[in-house]
């Protein structure tokens, strides 16, 4: 499947996957705080940082608004739509929570603000990857990772109409 927005496979992700995928996360984190606080990257943030926040007790949760893509489309820049208190002293001891790192734009936006919070994502892809601190599960570049949120339940093709080419 060749795309013009270059991604040419699809990661399907279920609710059950992610929210194994965002506790393994959680997992993971635990023993790299305690955090004062933990802020949400929207919106793909907010469902994975319910989770990590859950895990974790932590019930000081902030945002920062940003926005990159529409739908498979990378927009110019990031546009940071809302800052954090986490910003006062410059994110340490706050654990930053993303869906994802993809080309790692946003995390770059996000991280000028709070360079000494923890920055973790459930998934990542290469050019992401030096931009967080933690993930779980790396996808490669060219994959676009179909989160529960941006699915809905169609019937699938057979076979014959994938060979086809229907
Ligand atoms: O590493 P990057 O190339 O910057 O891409 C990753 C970012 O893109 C998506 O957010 P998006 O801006 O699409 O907004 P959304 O979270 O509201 O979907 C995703 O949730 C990450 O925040
Ligand atoms: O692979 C992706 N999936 C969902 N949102 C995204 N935003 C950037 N890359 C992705
Ligand atoms: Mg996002």
């Amino acid at each position: 499947m060749a795309s013009s927005s270059g991604y040419n496979k699809m990661f399907p992700v279920s609710w059950t996957e992610l929210h194994r995928d965002a506790r393994a996360l959680a997992w993971r984190l635990a023993d790299l705080g305690p955090f004062k606080g933990l802020v949400a990257i929207t919106r793909g943030g907010l469902v994975p940082a319910a989770i990590v926040a859950r895990e974790l007790n932590l019930r000081l949760i902030d945002t920062i608004c940003s926005s990159t893509y529409d739908r498979m489309e990378r927009g110019a820049k990031v546009e940071l739509l809302k800052g954090t208190i986490a910003e006062q002293d410059k994110g340490k001891g706050w654990l930053i929570v993303d869906d994802l790192v993809d080309t790692g734009v946003t995390a770059r936006a996000v991280r000028a603000r709070l360079p000494e919070a923890h920055f973790a994502t459930v998934y990542a892809k290469p050019a992401g990857r030096p931009s967080v601190d933690s993930f779980i599960t790396e996808v490669s570049q060219d994959t676009w990772i179909l989160f529960p949120w941006d699915q809905e339940a169609v019937m699938a093709k057979t076979i014959a109409e994938l060979k086809a080419g229907q």
